[in-house]
């Protein structure tokens, strides 16, 4: 697959965890290379949903949130809307000849909760010579996340609730035993390996973006870390009439390794400290 040597990149959910990391990344970071435009396009901006809106699209998710999220409005938003997206997204790159596009797989539970058809993207490659893949992170977290209390994703609804029970001296409701473990990854360091991936990686084949297997530790360890990064002194209570969830999701990131040995992943403790510090200090904008 021969790149362009001149690059215009669109990113669409431009204003969300990972369009703002990536951007970050892209422009603070020196991640823009001498010949590339780089485009960042909110969901107000373009809509995949509704508009026929709509280069080198790099497509976080439509809709980011946690499990009560997904149980809520699960078949409407990860399946419906995400089909629809897709297959949309589809015809507009073959309509404006995209020859490169990353579809971000939010997460590894899609995986585990849905299909996305990779067949297709094979099919263009043979097809059409278009270089069309995904992107596959496990719990991703960071800045411009979701902390709404309910649908957040775990960390960011955990920093909220943390951060509102010192401000009035209540007891921490952590849902749950506390007991399952996930493997997070901070969305700068998939911000790093999506340029990567948009430079570098050649598979049709998507990638699992993850730190190691060794990393996977329980919810009630990374409460501690949030506790820590907000001088919590207060109780933590787990709510065990709340659902666990699956106990474990382990991602293999041994794929990822051997493309690159050497990527350093951001300290579980250091990527949390960054990210309460980004909450306590953008409250007022910060998704809630
Ligand atoms: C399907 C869905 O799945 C993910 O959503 P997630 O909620 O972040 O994370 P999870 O399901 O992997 O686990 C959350 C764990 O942590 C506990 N837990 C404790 N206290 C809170 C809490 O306050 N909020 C949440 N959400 N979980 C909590 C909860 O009981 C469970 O054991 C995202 O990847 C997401 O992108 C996605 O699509």
């Amino acid at each position: 697959f021969d790149r362009p040597h001149f690059m215009r990149v669109l990113v669409t959910g431009g204003s969300g965890l990972l369009g703002k990391a990536i951007e970050q990344v892209v422009k603070q970071e020196g991640g823009c290379l001498e010949g590339e435009q780089w485009t960042f396009l909110s969901s107000k901006e373009a809509n995949l949903v509704v508009s026929e809106v709509s280069a080198h699209p790099c497509h976080p998710p439509g809709c980011q949130g946690g499990r009560t999220l997904s149980s809520h409005e699960g078949e409407p938003t990860l399946s419906g809307e995400l089909h629809y997206l897709t297959t949309q997204f589809l015809s507009i790159t073959r309509l404006y000849d995209f020859p490169e596009w990353i579809f971000n797989c939010s997460n590894q539970n899609m995986i585990v909760c849905v299909c996305v058809d990779f067949t297709d993207y094979r099919g263009y490659f043979a097809q059409h010579g278009r270089r069309y893949t995904a992107v596959i992170p496990t719990n991703v977290y960071g800045p411009y996340d979701n902390f709404n209390f309910e649908n957040g994703h775990v960390l960011s609804a955990l920093m909220h609730k943390t951060y509102a029970a010192k401000k009035e001296g209540t007891p921490l409701q952590v849902w749950g035993s506390g007991t399952p473990r996930r493997q997070f990854i901070y969305s700068l360091d998939v911000a790093r390996l999506f340029l990567w991936v948009l430079r570098e990686y050649d598979e049709i084949d998507p990638i699992i973006l993850s730190v190691g297997e060794e990393e996977e530790l329980p919810i009630k360890d990374a409460v501690e870390m949030i506790a820590d990064a907000l001088d919590f002194k207060g109780q933590i209570v787990f709510d065990t009439s709340k659902s666990d969830g699956q106990i474990k999701k382990t991602a293999s990131n041994t794929k990822l390794r051997r493309y690159l040995p050497d990527f350093t992943f951001t300290p579980l403790s250091e990527g949390i400290k960054k990210t309460c510090d980004w909450f306590v200090h953008n409250y007022d904008i910060a998704r809630t």
